[in-house]
């Protein structure tokens, strides 16, 4: 499992290993530089390198690098910023031994023009403030195409993945260390870092805590059906589906749930939505509901095991009533879309009925309507570090609200009301960008509320559910729109051995 780790996990890390003294912060910046360097020898050809060396460690980085890429045939210069006496130790001992021999120039001095490599060394987990001045500069004249990152790209703070003052460099590749920093995969990590690259600097040793654990494949025996099973085992989801004309939200949810494997599956929709849900289901069951009273009668039968709510339900008071219905019967629930939204106006009538079985799948629009003021520190310019992130407004969504809160985008965070944090992120060797596309949300809310009515609890059916719902879009490549989704799964679950 990959687990993203926060600046003080791993500065905690380092100390670790320094205190132990069987490494020394010297020892660790070295193969930092080699790892770097040997990561550019992959991948460039030599010529003339420049390196821009900031004031701390990530600077004496680039000190190791530019003696390894001397070493190999590379034509370097290096730019400080800052004056060398300045430089902590182990940087300032890089530094002098590649003054001894090299000329080394100011920041101020230096041209990103003409150079085939831009090794960008200025700040790591160490930064603090936005870029300015040169550095500023710097960020925005140099091409990505040719830069490579130590660490993180300078302007990105490292644990939100956010630009401090809007500003950071653009890599094509990063070298990071140990382990993946939440600044590399979170909100415009990705964008930033290019290719990402984590290269063992002989730590593994001195970790002690576990960082946030991206999602990987579910356990296939969760998936899997025993042989004897009966339908009923798989458990029974009921899809809440809006008036005429607004089905097909619902209708894409409830295939979902029958593909991911719930025994049964049935859309309950107004009746004058009968005849039109009738023509376009087969598997799925249908029952008219007669507003709330109606859905309260219906979740009377125990064999119903989840619940799904919002897809294209609309934005009236009757899903409002349909809500409160659903949340008082107790059954799991998942409540998206229109669910969220009604209650904008006052989230706090929501969160009184919100019980630990149910799970929020808001996107960035639905989380600010119940959400506001978390929205607001995450829209706010982000000018320190570490800046408030994606992971913190998902966790403190899920304690306000009592149950698991899924806030998607292309890095979706996972956030359970016991402050039990995943994340998923479609970037790097998981993108998939055909994955933003109309509907993609409804057949998630219904993926979800499947796993659940198998059995699983709602903080893995969302792990479970986001990890497959990313592997169907990939699967089904370019091309796709949200019917394909659920069409795509048994391909998925035959490469995970379901
Ligand atoms: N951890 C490990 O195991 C290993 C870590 N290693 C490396 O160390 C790096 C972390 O080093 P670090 O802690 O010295 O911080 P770094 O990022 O160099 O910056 C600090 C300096 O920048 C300054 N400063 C900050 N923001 C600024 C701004 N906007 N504009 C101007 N100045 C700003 C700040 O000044 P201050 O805030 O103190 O005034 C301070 O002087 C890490 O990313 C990795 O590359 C590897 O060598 C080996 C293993
Ligand atoms: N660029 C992207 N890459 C991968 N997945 C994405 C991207 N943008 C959105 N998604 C995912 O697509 C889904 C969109 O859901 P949502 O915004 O509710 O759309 P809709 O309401 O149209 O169904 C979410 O699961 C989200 O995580
Ligand atoms: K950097």
């Amino acid at each position: 499992m990959t687990d993203l780790l926060s600046t003080a996990q791993m500065r905690a890390t380092e100390a670790r290993a320094i205190d132990s003294k069987q490494v020394s912060g010297a020892d660790l910046m070295e193969r930092a530089g080699a790892a770097v360097a040997a990561a550019i020898g992959e991948r460039f050809e030599p010529g003339r390198a420049l390196i821009l060396a900031g004031p701390g460690n990530n600077g004496g980085d680039g000190f190791v690098i530019a003696h390894h890429l001397a070493q190999t045939g590379w034509t370097v210069e290096v730019g400080l910023l800052g004056a060398a006496e300045a430089l902590p130790r182990d940087a300032r001992a890089m530094h002098d031994r590649w003054a001894d021999a090299n000329p080394v120039t100011t920041l101020d001095n230096v041209r990103v023009e003409g150079a085939d490599l831009v090794v960008d060394a200025l700040f790591g987990t160490g930064l603090a403030r936005p870029l300015d001045g040169r550095a500023a500069d710097l960020a925005r004249d140099t091409v990505p195409a040719t830069c490579v990152a130590v660490d993180i790209p300078s302007g990105l703070c490292a644990d939100s993945g956010r630009a401090l003052g809007g500003v950071a460099f653009h890599a094509a590749l990063t070298v990071t260390f140990h382990r993946p920093k939440r600044g590399h995969y979170i909100s415009a990590g990705p964008d930033h870092c290019g290719e990402l690259v984590v290269t063992d600097i002989g730590l593994e040793h001195f970790a002690e805590q576990d960082g946030i654990p991206l999602i990987g494949a579910p356990v296939q025996s969760d998936l899997s059906k025993g042989a004897s099973a009966h339908k009923y085992h798989s458990g029974h989801a009921f899809v809440v589906a809006g008036g005429p004309g607004k089905g097909g939200a619902a209708r894409l949810a409830a295939r979902a749930a029958l593909r991911i494997g719930a025994g049964l599956v049935t859309v309950g929709c107004p009746l004058r939505a009968l005849t039109e849900n009738a023509a376009r289901l087969d598997a799925v069951m249908l029952r008219p509901l007669d507003g709330a009273p109606g859905l309260a009668e219906a979740l009377e039968d125990e064999r119903i095991s989840s619940v799904c709510l919002g897809p294209g339900l609309g934005l009236r008071h009757d899903t409002q009533m349909l809500a409160i219905t659903a949340l008082r019967s107790e059954i799991p629930a998942v409540l998206d879309a229109d669910a969220l939204s009604r209650f904008s106006r006052d989230p706090s009538v929501l969160f009184g009925f919100l019980h630990d079985k149910c799970v929020l799948t808001p996107h960035g629009g639905e989380f600010a309507r119940l959400f506001p003021d978390l929205a607001e520190r995450l829209s706010d310019p982000a000018e320190a570090g570490p800046a408030y992130s994606r992971v913190d407004a998902a966790q403190a969504a899920a304690e306000r609200a009592g149950c698991t809160v899924v806030l998607k985008g292309p890095d979706t965070i996972i956030a359970g009301p016991d402050g039990r944090i995943a994340v998923h992120v479609a970037a790097y060797d998981r993108a998939a960008p055909w994955l933003a596309t109309a509907g993609a949300g409804d057949v998630l809310a219904g993926m979800i509320v499947g796993l659940i009515a198998r059995g699983m609890s709602p903080f893995e059916a969302a792990a479970a559910a986001v990890w497959l719902h990313v592997q169907a879009a990939r699967t089904f490549g370019p091309g796709l729109i949200a019917e394909d989704l659920s069409d795509a799964l048994p391909a998925v679950f035959r490469t995970i051995g379901v």
